[in-house]
């Protein structure tokens, strides 16, 4: 297996990975899920979420205005970011500094979907998600985000919409994050969905995609799940009758 460098970016030789793509709002599971079943596949894991909160941390660190399009715009060209894609070291780093822990910080949560909603931003990253995709060097790869099953890589060979009740959502974040109110919490998720689903809809899956509906799933039963429907789409098993 070899691999060669084309703008910092590997390319991996060797036969395409199969493509996992998994979408669904705050909250659902997606980033904690897609990563256990890498781990637990041996897949690789690309946490798309993580480039739209980078350049939005870009943008504060710069104090630029991140409701001004063109602000955030003229960012890409120096938007120096990388990040892990496996399982077992992910890491966010823009600039060559260590942000996977400031990029989830509530000041970068609160304008993420204001960065995320330009369209050059989006053609940018998309370009960007699919070159890390074409590189993995594994047999797999997941892919979580929001437009993942419809734009990123609709032709992926399993095609996830990942929801959970508003309630068990809610739920979850508030239990993760320690110095606001469960209200608080519930309204920005809230408000955070509405402004993103005006931007791509991960409410309502898109013809030929499978959804999992883990509101009334543990974790592990969640992450099980999944593991069966990557068996099926390899071929190794039949479909799962419940
Ligand atoms: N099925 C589940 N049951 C209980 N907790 C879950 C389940 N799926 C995920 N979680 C937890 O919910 C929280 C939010 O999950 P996360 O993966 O960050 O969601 P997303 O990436 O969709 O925003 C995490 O603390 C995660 O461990
Ligand atoms: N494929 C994607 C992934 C994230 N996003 C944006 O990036 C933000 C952060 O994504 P995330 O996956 O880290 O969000 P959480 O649901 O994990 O909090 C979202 O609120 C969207 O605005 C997007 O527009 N498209």
């Amino acid at each position: 297996m070899s691999n060669t460098a084309v703008n910092n970016i590997a390319v991996n030789d060797t036969a395409s990975p199969l493509v996992v793509a998994i979408d669904g709002p705050a909250g659902s599971g997606k980033s904690s899920v897609s990563r256990a079943t890498a781990t637990s596949l041996g897949f690789d894991y690309l946490d798309t979420g993580a480039a739209y909160r980078a350049l939005a941390f870009a943008c504060l660190a710069r104090s630029i205005d991140t409701s001004s399009p063109d602000a955030v715009i003229a960012q890409l060209v120096d938007f120096d970011y990388e990040i892990g894609i496996d399982p077992a070291d992910y890491f966010v780093s823009v600039g060559g500094e260590d942000v996977t822990d400031a990029i989830r910080e509530p000041r970068v949560t609160a304008v993420v979907s204001a960065v995320a909603r330009v369209p050059e931003v989006r053609a940018y990253l998309v370009a960007l998600f699919r070159q890390i995709i074409a590189a993995s060097a594994k047999s797999g790869i997941i892919v979580e985000g929001r437009d993942i099953t419809t734009v990123v890589a609709p032709d992926a060979k399993l095609r996830i919409l990942l929801t959970a009740s508003e309630e068990a959502r809610m739920g979850r974040r508030s239990a993760e994050i320690s110095g606001e109110s469960a209200e608080t919490t519930a309204k920005q998720l809230a408000s955070r969905d509405a402004a993103d689903s005006r931007v791509v809809d991960f409410m309502n899956a898109a013809d030929g995609v499978i959804t999992v509906d883990s509101t009334d799933l543990d974790f592990d039963q969640t992450v099980a799940a999944v593991v069966d429907l990557v068996r099926v789409a390899e071929g190794r098993a039949e479909i799962p009758t419940n």
